[in-house]
C-alpha cells in the first residue's frame, strides 16, 4: 500500500519524527523523511552522520526510539537490500550467490539465469564461475548490487553502491536504476560523492542525524544560491554548526507508535524455498571446507584412542628405594636365587629370612623396587626425582616380626622390650607427595603388598591366612569389577564433554562466520527466518553428529573394549540430548556475543566448566557443599551421571539417575532456545518466529 503524500503525489517511504540514540549520543534526530515512489532517493552525508542507521530503521533491523516509518510495501520480498558491508559468502562463486538468493526469493533457475543475465552486462560483473573472496573490491561490491536487484524489488536501498567503482560503470550504474525507477521502482542511494548524487530525482542532505534540506537537486542549489551541490551542501553545513551552538538541548518527543510503524512482513515461517536456499549454502560450505570437516572427523577419533591410550590405567615401573639394614651391606643377598640367611631363633615358619628379600620381592611385582645401601642415598634418590619414596627396613625386622606373630605381644617379657619389638617391626615409607594421584596409588600398592606378606608369612608359620589380615572382606561388587580401572568411570566424563564441545565448536564456529561476513543479517532481511537458518544447520550437524559419535563409539567399545551393559538407543539418544544443548549453546551466544573472540572465550569456558563438573578430574562428591547440591542444575553434569548409569550399571529410562540426564539436557535446550530468541528479537526488530 502506498502512502499519500501531503503534496498529493504518492511516497513509497516516510519517516515521521526519527529518533535514534545510543547511549546519550542522538544518531537520527527528529528526522523527518519523505521518499516519493518511482524516483531516486541520493541521501548524502559525510561520514558518521546515520545513513545507515536511517537505512536499517527503514528495513525494521532497528528500532526507532521515538517516531515512525511507513512503507508502500509491505513484504520483506519487496525489498532488495545492499549494505555496506558486502554480505556475500566468500566461498560462493557468482554463480552459486545468485542461486542462493534466487531460490531465497522463489525465482526458479531460468528467471535466476535470465536475470543474471542481464545484470552481469549492466554491472560488467566478472565470470560466474570466481569466487566471491577471489574478487576485488569493487568487483564484489557490484555483485552485492545485483544480489539486491536480482528479484525485481519494488524498493531498493543501497548503501553507497559506487565506493571503488570505475566512473564510466557508476555512470552506467545510475543509469540504470534510472531506467528501473521508469517501471516503478523506488531507489534510495546513500553516498559520499555529492556530485554523483545529481542523477537522483530527490535528494536529502544529512548532517549529524537531521535531514537539512529534501529537494530535486536543481531546488537544493537555486534554494542556496549556489552552482555546485558540493557548495549548496557547504552552505547548508555551515548555517547547521551555527544553529546547533544557539539551540536549547531539546528532549526528543516520544511518540513512537508501532502500530503506526511499518513491519515488513517475511510470509511464513517456514518455505522450502529459502530453507532449501540455506541448506545447499551450508553444504557447499562443508565441500569447500573439507580440510575442517576433516578435522572435526579426525579430532574425536584421535582424542578417543589418546584417552584410550593413556587414561586410568594403573602407572607400571613406578621407581621405589629400598634401604634394608638387616641385609648385610655391599653385596646384595637376596640376588641369586634369593640365598636367604638362616636365622637360628625363628623356627617353624617356612619363609626364609630376613623377610626383607621376600617383601622386596612382592614389591617388584607391581613397582621397579630398586635396593640401596643406605638411607642417604635413598633419600637423595627422591631428592633427586629418581624415585617417588624410599621405604626403610629396620635391622631386626624379621627376628622380631617372627616373635611377635608366633609368640604374641604377650610373649615380651617388658613393655620397653615390646616397645623395642614394635619399632623393628614397623617399615618407614619417605614419598615424593607432590603429585596426589602417584601418592595415593604408591600408598595402596605398598600397604597391599605388606597385606600379601603378612598372609604368606602367617601362612608359612603354619596359623590361618585371616590371622594376618584386615578382618574385611571384599565380595563380588554389585557394579563393576573387581579390580576396577579409572578409566572406565573417567569415559562418560569424556565423552560427554566432547560432545557438547564438538557441536558447540561447529554451530558457533558456522554461524559466526556467517555473522562476520554480514551474510545472516542480509539473509534475514532478504526474508529468510531465525528458523530456516536454525532447521538447516540442525541438518548438517546432526549429520556430523552421528559420524563423531560412531567413530568415539566404535573406538571405545569396539576397539578398547569398554564396558557396556545398558540399551544401545537410550545412550545414542542420551548423546544426541548432549549434542543439542550444545548447538542451543552455540547459537545463544552466537547471538549474544557480537565479537568472534568474546564468542572464543564463551566457549572454551563452558567446555572447561563442563569438563571439570563431568566427574573425569575428581568425583562431585568430593566437591564443595554448595556446589555437590545445585550439580543436577549444570549442563550435562546430570547427563554425565546418567551416561555411567546406562553403561556402567545397565539401568533404564525409569532409573531416576537415567531419566534426570534426559530432563535436564531437554530443559537446557529448551533455556538455551528461549534465551537465544529472546537475544535474538532484543538485538534486531526482526519478525522471528
Ligand atoms: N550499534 C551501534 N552502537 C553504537 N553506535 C552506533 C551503532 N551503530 C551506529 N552507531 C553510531 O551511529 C553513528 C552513525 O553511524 P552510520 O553507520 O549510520 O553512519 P553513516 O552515515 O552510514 O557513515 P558512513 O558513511 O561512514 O557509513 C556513528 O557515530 C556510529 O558510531
Amino acid at each position: 500500500m502506498v502512502v499519500d503524500m501531503d503534496s498529493g503525489t504518492t511516497a513509497m517511504v516516510q519517516v515521521v519524527g526519527g529518533h535514534k540514540a545510543y547511549g546519550q549520543d542522538a544518531v537520527l534526530n527528529n528526522l523527518n523523511m519523505t521518499v516519493p515512489s518511482g524516483k531516486i532517493y541520493g541521501l548524502l552525508g559525510p561520514s558518521g552522520c546515520g545513513k545507515t542507521v536511517l537505512l536499517n530503521c527503514i528495513l525494521g533491523c532497528r528500532p526507532l526510539d521515538s517516531g515512525f516509518v511507513k512503507l508502500g510495501v509491505t513484504k520483506k520480498s519487496d525489498v532488495g537490500y545492499m549494505p555496506q558491508e558486502i554480505g556475500l559468502f566468500e566461498e560462493f562463486t557468482i554463480k552459486e550467490t545468485f542461486l542462493f538468493y534466487g531460490r531465497m526469493f522463489g525465482m526458479d533457475f531460468k528467471a535466476v539465469k535470465a536475470r543474471s543475465k542481464e545484470l552481469t552486462h549492466v554491472l560488467d560483473l566478472p565470470d560466474w564461475r570466481s569466487r566471491i573472496g577471489g574478487l576485488s573490491g569493487g568487483e564484489q561490491r557490484r555483485v552485492s548490487l545485483a544480489v539486491a536487484l536480482l528479484h525485481e524489488p519494488k524498493l531498493l536501498l543501497l548503501d553507497e553502491p559506487t565506493v571503488g567503482v570505475d566512473p564510466l560503470l557508476s555512470r552506467n550504474i545510475w543509469e540504470f536504476l534510472e531506467q528501473s525507477t521508469k517501471g516503478g521502482v523506488t531507489v534510495i542511494v546513500t553516498t559520499h560523492y555529492v556530485e554523483e548524487a545529481r542523477m537522483a530525482h530527490v535528494i536529502g542532505l544529512m548532517r549529524e542525524g537531521e535531514l537539512l534540506i529534501e529537494d530535486s537537486p536543481e531546488n537544493v542549489m537555486s534554494s542556496q544560491n549556489a552552482d555546485t551541490l558540493e557548495e549548496a551542501f557547504l552552505q547548508l553545513s555551515k548555517r547547521h554548526q551555527a544553529n546547533i551552538g544557539n539551540r536549547t538541548k531539546e528532549e526528543p518527543k516520544k511518540h513512537h507508535d508501532p502500530k503506526q510503524s511499518a513491519v515488513l512482513q517475511r510470509g511464513q515461517l517456514f518455505s522450502w524455498d529459502r530453507f532449501f536456499a540455506q541448506l545447499v549454502k551450508n553444504f557447499i560450505w562443508m565441500k569447500r571446507n573439507t580440510t575442517i570437516i576433516g578435522l572435526l572427523l579426525l579430532l574425536p577419533a584421535m582424542q578417543s584412542f589418546l584417552f584410550c591410550l593413556s587414561f586410568g590405567h594403573n602407572p607400571t615401573n613406578i621407581r621405589v628405594a629400598v634401604v634394608a639394614d638387616e641385609l648385610s651391606s655391599g653385596a646384595n643377598p637376596c640376588v641369586d636365587g634369593l640365598e636367604y640367611v638362616n636365622v637360628e631363633d625363628v623356627d617353624n615358619c617356612t619363609i626364609p629370612t630376613p623377610f626383607s628379600c621376600h617383601l622386596l620381592h612382592l614389591l617388584e611385582r607391581s613397582t621397579d623396587a630398586v635396593m640401596y645401601s643406605n638411607s642417604d642415598d635413598a633419600k637423595a634418590a627422591v631428592y633427586a626425582n629418581s624415585v617417588w619414596a624410599y621405604l626403610h627396613i629396620p635391622r631386626n625386622f624379621s627376628v622380631a616380626l617372627t616373635e611377635l606373630v608366633i609368640r604374641g605381644i604377650n610373649a615380651q617379657e617388658s613393655d620397653e622390650d615390646l616397645a623395642a619389638a614394635l619399632e623393628q617391626v614397623s617399615i618407614d615409607v619417605h614419598m615424593d607427595s607432590s603429585n596426589y594421584i602417584m601418592n595415593q596409588l604408591l600408598r595402596m600398592t605398598i600397604v597391599n603388598r605388606f597385606a600379601d606378606f603378612m598372609k604368606d608369612l602367617v601362612k608359612s608359620c603354619g596359623f590361618p591366612e585371616q590371622y594376618g589380615s584386615a578382618p574385611v572382606r571384599f565380595m563380588d561388587p554389585v557394579f563393576g569389577s573387581k579390580d576396577p580401572v579409572f578409566a572406565h568411570s573417567g569415559l562418560p566424563g569424556f565423552l560427554c564433554s566432547f560432545c557438547f564441545f564438538f557441536t558447540l565448536l561447529f554451530t558457533s564456529g558456522s554461524l559466526m562466520m556467517e555473522k562476520l561476513v554480514g551474510l545472516l543479517d542480509r539473509s534475514l532481511v532478504a526474508g529468510m527466518t531465525y528458523f530456516e537458518v536454525v532447521t538447516a544447520h540442525l541438518v548438517i550437524q546432526c549429520g556430523l553428529i552421528v559420524l563423531q559419535k560412531s567413530i568415539m563409539l566404535v573406538v571405545f567399545y569396539v576397539i578398547f573394549d569398554h564396558p557396556f551393559l545398558g540399551n544401545t538407543a537410550l545412550l545414542i539418544s542420551l548423546l544426541f540430548a548432549i549434542e543439542f544443548v550444545g548447538v542451543a549453546f552455540g547459537f545463544f551466544i552466537t547471538e549474544m556475543f557480537s565479537s568472534d573472540r568474546l564468542v572464543t572465550y564463551a566457549v572454551i569456558g563452558a567446555t572447561l566448566s563442563v569438563f571439570v563438573l563431568g566427574g573425569i578430574i575428581w568425583p562431585m562428591e568430593g566437591a564443595h557443599a554448595i556446589l555437590r547440591e545445585t550439580a543436577w542444575a549444570f549442563p550435562v553434569s546430570p547427563a554425565v551421571e546418567s551416561y555411567k548409569s546406562i553403561t556402567l550399571r545397565g539401568h533404564g529410562l525409569a532409573n531416576f539417575i537415567v531419566l534426570k540426564g534426559f530432563i535436564s539436557c531437554f530443559s537446557w535446550i529448551l533455556i538455551l532456545s528461549l534465551g537465544t530468541v529472546v537475544v535474538f528479537k532484543t538485538k534486531r526488530s526482526f519478525q522471528v518466529l
